[in-house]
């Protein structure tokens, strides 16, 4: 992984040799920073809680985040039915709205607690994690406009959290950077900064899950680099086309692995460019978005769009997984002048894809397609797991908080000013 900076060591012990040669003294030097914090995430699919176990160092410039133990535990079908429905309009009674908030909470609290216990049976003598930082389940998220503070609701809270697994939890990590006017989205964008620089690359940090999200990191070198680091939410990640596999396979998918149906099909180009005229790709960054806007409304109206077209499925799933990788090439000719599109470009700037939607071979396809002079990647490559990143980023994020250090990145969400992130709920 090319990080810019050496890696701090937690425990390191060095000998030193007097300049006459004979004295042995050793000093043994303590990262006090060093702290087992746990991260939990579920996102837009509403896939299951992603779950790391994090030994983090530094600060921000020496930030190092080894990932000691990750797993993905599934919500009980239950749960995540009426999630998918509350995220699609469905109505809740209040007392509805805390059961879920509760139910969601035990499952988080129970991921939280697999995920020490997994830790432990590896590394029996392994000091257990002291804090949670729990990104919770979105179920609603209204991006900021100029008239109107955004809204952005996780369910899952922090304090039942903290009560069951007997462990400090940090949530609600949104809310003070819509407070500060900023979209409360994304927030990866700072922890992608100091876990994915590379001195001489341009890296385009793109996250494919339900909805898809770019961090762009200037190379570290650079003077100022830190300054340029920007992100949005691109658009579509998986969600319309999750969607459109569910409805076209009459439930017997819920995606498309690989990219493989959409692969036998043929891309309709018309549509696309129809499409890509849509407010939201045209409109300039700090912008969000989520399932609210890119979901089974806006697919209704994209298939209507398509009857003209006469489309077979595959037709239809090839043009809906362009849309997402040219939504995202896009993006970055539109708002990153930084892209350059001279040929011999390709060897200083890569995208790096995390994210489910990194494993469909024919959406990377189209994404090379759209975007010829850059390498793509995976965050993997880079060293950082692309399944638990965003998982990462939270248990980041709480440590962060817990050590007073602003979370989010104004060139990223547009808030005023760099702020805390998120509620502290200790153990009473
Ligand atoms: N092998 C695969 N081939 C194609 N698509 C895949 C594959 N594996 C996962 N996916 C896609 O990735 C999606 C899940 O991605 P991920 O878990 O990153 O989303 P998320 O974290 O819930 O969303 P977000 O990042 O928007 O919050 C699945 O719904 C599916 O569409
Ligand atoms: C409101 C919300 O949950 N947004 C998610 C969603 O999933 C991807 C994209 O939209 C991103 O903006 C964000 O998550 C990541 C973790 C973020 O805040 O950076």
């Amino acid at each position: 992984m090319a990080i810019p900076h050496p890696p701090t060591p937690v425990l390191s012990r060095s000998t030193g040799i007097s300049e006459f040669g004979s004295a042995n003294i050793e000093i043994a030097t303590v990262d006090e920073t060093a702290m087992k914090v746990i991260g939990l995430m579920s996102g837009t699919s509403v896939d299951g809680i992603d779950a790391a176990l994090v030994e983090i160092t530094g600060t921000t410039l020496d930030l190092r985040a080894e990932l000691l133990a990750g797993e993905t535990y599934p919500y009980p079908e239950q749960w995540r039915s009426q999630i998918l429905a509350v995220c699609g309009g469905a109505k809740l009674s209040m007392l509805e709205l805390a059961d879920l908030d509760d139910a969601i909470a035990t499952c988080f609290a129970r991921a939280a607690m697999a995920i020490q216990e997994r830790y432990k049976t590896d590394v029996p003598d392994g000091a257990s994690a002291t804090l949670i930082g729990s990104h919770g389940q979105t179920v609603f998220h209204r991006p900021t406009t100029d008239s109107k503070m955004g809204y952005s609701l996780q369910l899952g809270r922090g304090e039942l959290i903290a009560a069951i697994a007997q462990i400090t939890t940090i949530d609600n990590f949104r809310a003070a950077d819509i407070a500060a006017g900023g979209q409360g989205a994304p927030l990866v964008p700072k922890t992608d900064a100091y876990l994915l620089g590379d001195p001489v690359e341009h890296r385009y940090v793109q996250n494919i899950g339900g909805i898809g999200n770019v961090t762009y990191l200037p190379p570290t070198s650079q003077p100022d680099w830190e300054q340029k680091v920007c992100g949005w939410d691109t658009g579509p990640g998986n969600s319309l086309l999750d969607l459109a596999v569910t409805q076209l396979s009459e439930g017997k998918l819920t995606f498309d692995r690989d990219g493989a149906w959409a692969a036998t099909g043929n891309v309709c180009e018309p549509l696309v460019r129809q499409w890509l005229t849509q407010a939201y790709f045209c409109t300039p960054p700090p912008k969000s978005t989520g399932r609210e806007l890119f979901g089974a409304e806006y697919l209704k109206n994209c298939l209507a769009d398509a009857i003209p077209y006469q489309l077979t499925p595959a037709d239809l799933l090839a043009t809906l997984t362009d849309l997402t990788a040219s939504s995202i090439a896009d993006s970055y000719r539109q708002f990153l002048p930084q892209l350059s599109t001279a040929a011999n470009a390709k060897g200083s700037q890569r995208v790096l894809l995390c994210g489910g939607g990194s494993r469909n071979l024919y959406l990377r396809q189209r994404l090379q397609h759209h975007l010829p002079h850059t390498q793509i990647a995976t965050t993997d490559e880079a060293g950082v797991d692309g399944d638990y990143k965003e998982a990462i980023a939270f248990a980041v994020l709480a440590y962060w908080r817990d050590r007073q250090i602003p979370g989010n990145l104004p060139t990223a969400t547009g808030a005023k000013q760099p702020m805390l992130l998120g509620d502290v709920h200790p153990l009473e």
